[in-house]
């Protein structure tokens, strides 16, 4: 330090010596790096939107290895214009209040954050064509409540089927729901149906989840008319054609009324990282009836002595929803999804 500054010395006697920026081991303090959030992934590439318009960034080398994901709230620096060939730096990723993660798959211990910052999982399922799979969705919801998501189960093409037989295996759980129909008598783009979805969302950030042919495009496309542009413009800006079919992405909803975060390739949830403990927490009312469980009590089917036996004995719960949870947690380790 103290010849540091040797040869530059009469600078010093010119005018009060100024505190320098750490240089080396400290980490720099990127004080004016602003706030944007991640659109999608692309090959190491992120899109960001940042004050309305889609900025392409990388991630700078002191984030590591440490994962960048859509949802996330980030802050960057450098070339935030947005223009052809621009490329900003994500400095910094801001905690995130929720983690959806998959494993693999179930035999896979590897789990990996799909979204993060997302307040909902809305599953969406046909009432009919496809015909619904209850096993597909118990996995969604394991994984929402997993994550501390509330979930939202959306059954399209009500105009094909009646949802009262797919709701009787989700009331005692108290799963919220919602009808569409895109066909039929009302067309995609007209508002009337979709006033109850839009009121689930507002405010919210929602991940949509569902298999193929489920009606999950042309819900997304009803909710943002441009979608298709605005899906357009962040392949116009990756240059690499096609929007890749297998990454999520974030859309705003019209008038600011929240985000919806498409997942075009996540059609399954492995489960492997999901411990029961989590799971029922996300069920206070049951949870209280397992604390005088045995130790390392699952409060699945075969347990013996289990608290939620116990309730349901002595009449203090739903048999139900005790049952319902248990499909929940045998769900968890299903290989039909
Ligand atoms: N009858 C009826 N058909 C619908 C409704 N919504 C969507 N469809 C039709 O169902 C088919 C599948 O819709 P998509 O939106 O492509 O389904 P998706 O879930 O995005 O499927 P992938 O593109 O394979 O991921 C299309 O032929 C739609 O026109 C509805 O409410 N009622
Ligand atoms: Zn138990």
């Amino acid at each position: 330090m103290s010849n540091r500054y040797s040869e530059h010395d009469h600078e010093h006697y010119e005018r009060p010596r100024r505190r320098t920026r750490p240089r080396t081991k400290d980490r720099p303090s990127y004080d004016d790096a602003v706030l944007a959030r991640v659109v999608t992934v692309d090959r190491g590439r992120f899109t960001l939107l940042f004050e309305g318009r889609r900025v392409m960034a990388m991630k700078s080398r002191p984030l590591g290895r440490k994962g960048v994901v859509v949802g996330d709230h980030v802050r960057v620096v450098g070339d935030m214009s947005g223009d052809d060939g621009s490329l900003a730096r994500i400095v910094e990723v801001v905690p995130r209040t929720t983690t959806l993660r998959r494993t693999a798959d179930d035999d896979d211990p590897v789990e990996r954050v799909i979204v993060s910052n997302a307040d909902q999982l809305v599953v969406v399922t046909a009432l009919a064509d496809p015909e619904p799979r209850p096993r597909l969705i118990d996995r969604a919801l394991v994984a929402a409540y997993d994550a501390g998501m509330a979930p939202l189960l959306c059954m399209t093409k009500a105009d094909l089927a009646d949802p009262e037989t797919l709701l009787s295996t989700y009331r005692s759980l108290g799963v919220p729901w919602v009808v569409t129909q895109l066909k039929g008598e009302r067309e995609a783009g007209t508002s009337g149906d979709l006033t109850e979805l839009r009121d689930r969302l507002r405010g919210k950030t929602s991940v949509l989840v569902g298999h193929s042919g489920v009606g999950k495009s042309t819900l997304v496309n009803a909710l943002v008319p441009d979608a298709h542009r605005e899906v357009g413009i962040v392949n116009a800006v990756t240059g690499r054609g096609r929007h890749t079919s297998t990454s999520a992405y974030l859309l705003e909803l019209p008038d600011g009324d929240g985000w919806i975060i498409d997942t075009p390739g996540i059609r399954s949830f492995g489960l492997a990282h999901v411990q029961p403990e989590n799971l029922i927490e996300a069920f206070p009312d049951l949870e209280e009836m397992t604390e005088d469980c045995p130790r390392g009590c699952t409060h699945g089917t075969d347990e013996p002595e289990c608290g939620l036996d116990e309730a349901v004995a002595a009449g203090e719960t739903d048999p139900d929803r005790v049952e319902s949870f248990r499909r929940l947690l045998a769900a968890r380790s299903a290989t039909d999804w």
